[in-house]
């Protein structure tokens, strides 16, 4: 029987993020299956539901919503370990694969800061409870990089990059040399899409429309009505209602997904929820979290102090090979205020440049070429080295 280190089909890849989990082999350039890192628990009998479950159910007030993420780190194994077994099953391929997963590996995408602890039993359940015969701990914004220098090659330079990951639950800056990470001057800062879909919750409560069990409704709005402002100090003193934008609420009869519709096409539909500054105070946020209290600096300035850490000599050439990516990095405009802001007071000579990976399937994409490449043997852990040395090297040779 075939296994890993010959067929590429038996190297799945996994980007476990706590928005979204994608799935798939080293075969295919994207992933075959993406589920929300969530699952629903029905009121009425205890069923747990996920995946295309979770989508097709109908009645969201029946669910209570369980996340085995908190802040990008897994605190709930059993959930997601739930997760993984149901992505697996769907795929037509990996079934009956509890016996079979002993000729499989896995490369698993994962965020730099993560306690060892977790990283620990990440380990442990692949090789222990699922039987992987190799695991792969991919840092995500290294394969984001790997992918921006296949896609944009003449466009950034090959030895200096920094990486910002805008994603769900935190905001990641990782310069590269030479294709290893800085490690000295990786950041992390708490702010990402899952902020801003808490406090749009907390707004849209405060006018007694409830959708507060409603996660991925509020997403969408989040995600279809608002931008960022190139001058925020500009837009916020124009007159009310210059960004009103409609949120049509669904009906549930006719459909389950709303949808957003400008002001001119409002009349005829009832249910509607009305944005307006909102739109472009809510992603305020990301530069701007003291806004709401929050004690952290915004994501210009956390870019900007990375820069500032790295040497003298070289910090010039990472104003010019940003590469910005990540699910909350997609916000109009965004990627427009960030490079002008962080910037702004480089020298004229400069060529400040910034590329954006659009796709919020990037960092899985890179992993994929890591994985299906010839020396990927080389680079896996393996079971003999799990067992001869232990976590604790491991943890020096594979982690950051
Ligand atoms: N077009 C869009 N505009 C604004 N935000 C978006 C857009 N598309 C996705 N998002 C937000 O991006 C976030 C998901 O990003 P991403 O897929 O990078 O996160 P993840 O990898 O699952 O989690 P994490 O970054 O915590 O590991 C969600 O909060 C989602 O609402």
């Amino acid at each position: 029987m075939s296994d890993w280190k010959t067929n590429s089909n038996k190297r799945l890849i996994v980007d476990n993020g706590s928005w979204e989990i994608r799935l798939g082999s080293a075969l295919n350039e994207v992933p075959n299956l993406t589920y929300y890192n969530l699952l629903g628990i029905d009121r009425k009998n205890g069923n747990l539901l996920c995946g295309e479950n979770l989508n097709n159910y109908k009645d969201e007030a029946n669910l209570i919503y369980v996340k085995p993420q908190v802040r990008g780190v897994v605190v709930d194994w059993d959930h997601e370990v739930h997760l993984w077994e149901k992505m697996l099953d769907a795929q037509t391929e990996f079934e009956s694969k509890q016996n079979e997963l002993q000729s499989y590996s896995i490369s698993i995408l994962q965020n730099p800061c993560v306690p060892d602890k977790v990283r620990q039993r990440m380990i442990e359940v692949c090789f222990e409870y699922f039987g992987f015969d190799a695991i792969y701990p991919a840092l995500s914004q290294q394969m984001s990089q790997i992918y921006a220098l296949d896609k944009y090659n003449k466009k950034i330079s090959d030895t200096f990059q920094l990486v910002i990951e805008i994603g769900h639950s935190a905001t990641y800056f990782v310069p590269f040399f030479d294709g290893q990470p800085i490690n000295y001057a990786i950041k992390r800062l708490d702010v990402g899409g899952k902020l801003l879909t808490n406090h749009l919750k907390e707004i849209i409560t405060c006018r007694y429309i409830q959708l507060k069990n409603e996660i991925r409704m509020v997403s969408q709005i989040k995600e279809d009505m608002c931008f960022v402002s190139q001058n925020f100090q500009k837009d916020i003193k124009l007159r009310k209602g210059s960004h009103t934008k409609y949120f049509i609420l669904p009906d549930y009869e006719t459909g389950k997904k709303g949808f957003a519709v400008d002001f001119y096409d409002r009349s005829s539909y009832s249910d509607k929820l009305t944005l307006d500054k909102e739109r472009f105070t809510l992603p305020e946020i990301l530069f701007n979290p003291s806004d709401i209290g929050l004690d952290q600096c915004g994501i210009s300035q956390g870019a900007s102090s990375v820069i500032k850490e790295i040497h003298p000599d070289i910090r010039e050439y990472f104003y010019e090979n940003i590469i910005l990516c990540g699910g909350s990095s997609n916000f109009v405009g965004l990627k427009e205020r960030l490079l002008n802001e962080v910037t702004q007071n480089t020298p004229d000579y400069l060529d400040n440049k910034l590329v954006h990976l659009a796709c919020t399937s990037s960092a899985y994409q890179g992993c994929q070429k890591v994985t299906s490449g010839d020396n990927f043997e080389m680079i896996a852990m393996n079971r003999n080295d799990y067992k001869e040395y232990g976590f604790e090297q491991l943890n020096a040779l594979y982690f950051i």
